[in-house]
């Protein structure tokens, strides 16, 4: 069943909650609502659900308007971060809850129920759990059997709402997949919220970034990481430093860096922010300061190396500035280089993406004039990792 949200502004007394969104989600799809604490990813996943009303908007299930239904009639199954799952009764009879209290017409026979029953047990791998009580599981499994349960009812629909959030690390990944591997063999359309961009980026077929009640952008993982729309999508999403820099003439300066700027920046003679991915930073070593070489180079000392398995974190502070950046280089690349503790490197950049100056997020507090330029130099770097 496809799902659109159209003109949508949900409000709380003055206080906007979401405002005028549109979404369209094709059948099929497995879309992650991400976003901060407060963004309205919640209100918008029970505005579809149809347990809150809206102030104007629609909802339209499959085409048609379904802004009037009630939540029982939308055909959508709910599963909520804290499972509350019923404690007195069994796993099975858990399951089976949603197809018991079905109008006698619609109710299937026990028979039905209990085929059905182990059928969905199967499938969240519980069979053997059948007997036993909430109170006699862990956290994740409790969470497959709150799934099975929604899904009893042969939803068109799944909600999640921060399903996996009260979940250890490794329960939460293996809960992922897992969704993942339901959510394809059932054919259905899946609408998850998270605020954690990991689960966002390896569970989505699409993600929906949102902030402050509306949509940031839209776009597969690949998309929101590669190209984020916005500042504020790049703060999000991954790792990032942000530095300052001067723009002229199709041309980017970043203290002794001076670098083409990739994309059609009308920035002429202004300050700007430039947004560089730690992976996207190149070292180099054995400049000769004393032969006084023209350095196209932002100079840093190595102030902490972290290694994790193929990839070589590294901590750098600014010669210039004093400011850090944050490089994650191969493994391979940091063996061969020889890096270590206190050693002057060279940083280029091997892309970055440019806004207009202001303020970058995480900085509202800070000084302008640590940040503005000196000369054609500018002087600012801060490293933002959500
Ligand atoms: N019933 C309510 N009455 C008043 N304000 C509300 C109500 N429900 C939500 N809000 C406000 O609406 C905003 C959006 O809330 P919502 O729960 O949708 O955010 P969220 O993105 O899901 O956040 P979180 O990740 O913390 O769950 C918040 O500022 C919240 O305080």
């Amino acid at each position: 069943m496809s799902i659109e949200v159209r003109n949508i502004t949900k409000k709380y007394g003055a206080f906007t909650a979401v405002q005028d969104m549109n979404l369209q989600i094709p059948t099929g799809e497995l879309v992650a609502l991400l976003g901060p604490s407060g963004s309205g990813k919640t209100t918008l996943l029970r505005i579809i659900a149809g347990l809150e009303g809206t102030d104007s908007g629609q909802i339209l299930l499959n085409g048609e308007d379904a802004t009037q239904l009630s939540p029982r009639d939308r055909g959508i199954g709910f599963v909520f971060q804290h499972y509350a799952l019923f404690r007195h009764m069994t796993v099975y009879e858990n399951v089976a809850f949603g197809l018991r209290v079905r109008s006698r017409k619609q109710r299937p026979s026990e028979k039905e129920i209990r085929t059905k029953v182990h059928e969905l047990l199967r499938l969240v791998q519980l069979e053997e759990f059948a007997k036993r009580y909430p109170s006699q599981l862990s956290g994740g499994q409790c969470q497959r059997v709150a799934l099975a349960r929604a899904l009893a009812v042969e939803p068109k629909v799944l909600l999640l709402d921060e399903p996996f959030g009260a979940l250890d690390a490794k329960v939460r990944q293996e809960l992922r997949t897992w969704l993942r591997n339901i959510h394809d063999e059932l054919n259905i359309t899946s609408v998850f919220v998270t605020h954690d961009q990991e689960e966002a980026l390896e569970v989505a077929d699409r993600i929906v970034v949102m902030n402050e009640g509306q949509i940031e952008q839209i776009g597969t993982p690949e998309e929101v990481y590669s190209q984020p729309a916005t500042p504020f999508v790049y703060n999000f999403i991954g790792r990032v430093n942000v530095v300052s820099g001067q723009v002229q003439k199709g041309r980017i300066r970043i203290g002794n860096l001076e670098m083409k700027v990739p994309e059609n920046v009308n920035l002429a003679g202004s300050a700007a922010i430039c947004y560089v991915r730690p992976h996207d930073i190149e070292i180099e070593i054995g400049y000769d300061k004393s032969e006084n070489q023209s350095i196209n180079a932002i100079e840093a000392t190595i102030c902490h190396i972290n290694i994790i398995g193929p990839v070589a974190r590294l901590d750098l502070k600014r010669s210039d500035t004093g400011e850090l950046i944050q490089a994650e280089i191969s493994n391979d690349r940091y063996q061969q280089l020889g890096l270590k503790v206190n050693e002057l490197v060279f940083v280029k950049f091997k892309t970055l993406k440019v806004f207009p100056h202001e303020k970058p997020f995480g900085t509202e507090s800070q000084d302008e004039s640590e940040v503005l330029t000196v000369g054609s130099v500018s002087l600012n770097a801060k490293l933002h990792v959500s």
